[in-house]
């Protein structure tokens, strides 16, 4: 059995090749995880985590490159509500992603990074390879799967494709399926790191330059999505940046430009253009009732896991009606479902961030 109680990342080399939705193949796919706690004798203390768009596996271990803590520091660790004395935690950091496991900056088989070349995945396909890193660890049922975001994505499409390798299922703030406006949005950012000269047909690595301006660009037009106006308006209002008046130019005058621009650089610091790009097309091909048929009741059907599905108040890029719809898929097959809004003035990152009632709703729904 897994016994490691250091966090630090390990890379699994997949011992088989993995079919993707695309049709086709990836090779050698590495995947670099952390693991909390310890496994029990017989493997049912399990939870995997699911991280958003550019997390990562550092759940509750520092970035290596920020220095920050782990995103969900607050949330993993011994008597923390997901309590590492009782649980083996695992997290891993998806496909087509860039902190150590297989994307586009990686090798491919030629020898030369992949670049655009890469295979567009799906939130299915990252599933595929969660669900493959959990038999190498040996662990056959999950005691839980959870996610906020991009995680909830994967956490639902576990239960509807893996049905029997979890037991529970929480989903924080996140839809069954990417609406036109959450396409939209990624479309421009998009774009913007395809517009920037330094992306060169994603064929950058090496060549000294980076798309870092598409890719704050990028970041920032994405980053209003995860806040809220009030919170917006609440830390910054119509303050100015270090000024008693408008420059009547384009410098950055209000404090909401400073910080938008600062989200934006310190972001390309610690993540790759291309696997921007095919992260963000993973979300937004999401579309669970497609993947089965049409019906969203259809892709739970099989599942016999408690499912919990939270969703914020002041969360627009994910409403609570995208988790209503879900509940109403998971009400339709009878299954065990609760469901809760709750209010935090953070909007959709509300779950990254010091919200107590998250932090007992997720407590009771593991521990319960
Ligand atoms: C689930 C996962 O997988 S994790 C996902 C990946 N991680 C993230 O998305 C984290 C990055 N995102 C963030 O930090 C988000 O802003 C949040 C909403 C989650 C964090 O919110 P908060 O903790 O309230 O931080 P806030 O949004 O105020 O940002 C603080 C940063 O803005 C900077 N800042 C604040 N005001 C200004 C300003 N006027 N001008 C310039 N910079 C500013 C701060 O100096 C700080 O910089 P630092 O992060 O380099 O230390
Ligand atoms: N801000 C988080 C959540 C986005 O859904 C991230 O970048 O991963």
């Amino acid at each position: 059995m897994a016994t490691v109680n250091a966090p630090s990342t390990h890379t699994l080399v997949l011992p088989h090749s993995l079919a993707l939705d695309g049709g086709q193949e990836l090779d050698r796919v590495e995947l670099a995880h952390e693991t909390y706690g310890t496994l029990n004798a017989d493997g049912s203390n399990a939870i995997l985590v699911c991280h958003a768009l550019t997390g990562d596996q550092h759940l509750a271990s520092p970035h290596p490159i920020t220095g920050k803590p782990g995103w969900w520091d607050r949330m993993v660790g011994p008597g923390k509500p997901i309590d590492t004395d009782r649980f083996f935690v695992v997290c891993a950091n998806v496909i087509g992603s860039c902190l150590g496991s297989t994307g586009p900056a990686s090798i491919a088989p030629d020898g030369r990074p992949y670049g655009m070349r890469f295979p567009v995945i799906t939130i299915r396909d990252m599933v595929r390879a969660q669900v493959a890193l959990l038999d190498a660890l040996g662990i056959g049922r999950l005691h839980a799967v959870i996610g906020g975001s991009m995680g909830g994505m994967q956490a639902l499409s576990l239960a509807a494709n893996f049905p029997d390798r979890a037991e529970r299922v929480l989903a924080i703030a996140t839809t069954a399926r990417h609406s036109a406006q959450n396409i939209a949005y990624h479309e421009v950012g998009r774009q913007a790191i395809m517009a920037d000269p330094a992306w060169q047909g994603g064929e950058y690595y090496g060549t000294g330059q980076t798309p870092d301006k598409g890719l704050a660009v990028a970041r920032m037009a994405a980053h209003i999505t995860y806040l809220s106006e009030a919170g917006l308006t609440g830390k910054f209002g119509r303050q100015l940046q270090d000024r008693e008046a408008k420059s009547f130019g384009f410098d950055a005058d209000f404090q909401v430009e400073s910080y938008l621009r600062h989200q934006g650089l310190s972001f390309t610091d610690r993540f790759d253009a291309n696997s921007y790009l095919y992260i963000t097309r993973a979300t937004d091909y999401f579309d669970l009732a497609e993947e089965h048929g049409g019906r969203l009741v259809d892709a739970f059907a099989a599942s016999q896991a408690r499912f919990c599905i939270v969703s914020f108040d002041t969360d627009w890029l994910y409403p609570t009606a995208e988790s209503r719809n879900i509940v109403h898929a998971l009400n339709a097959t009878a299954a065990r479902v609760s469901f809760v809004e709750l209010s935090a003035p953070y909007g959709h990152d509300s779950f990254l961030l010091d919200v107590p009632a998250l932090d007992r709703v997720v407590k009771g729904f593991i521990q319960g």
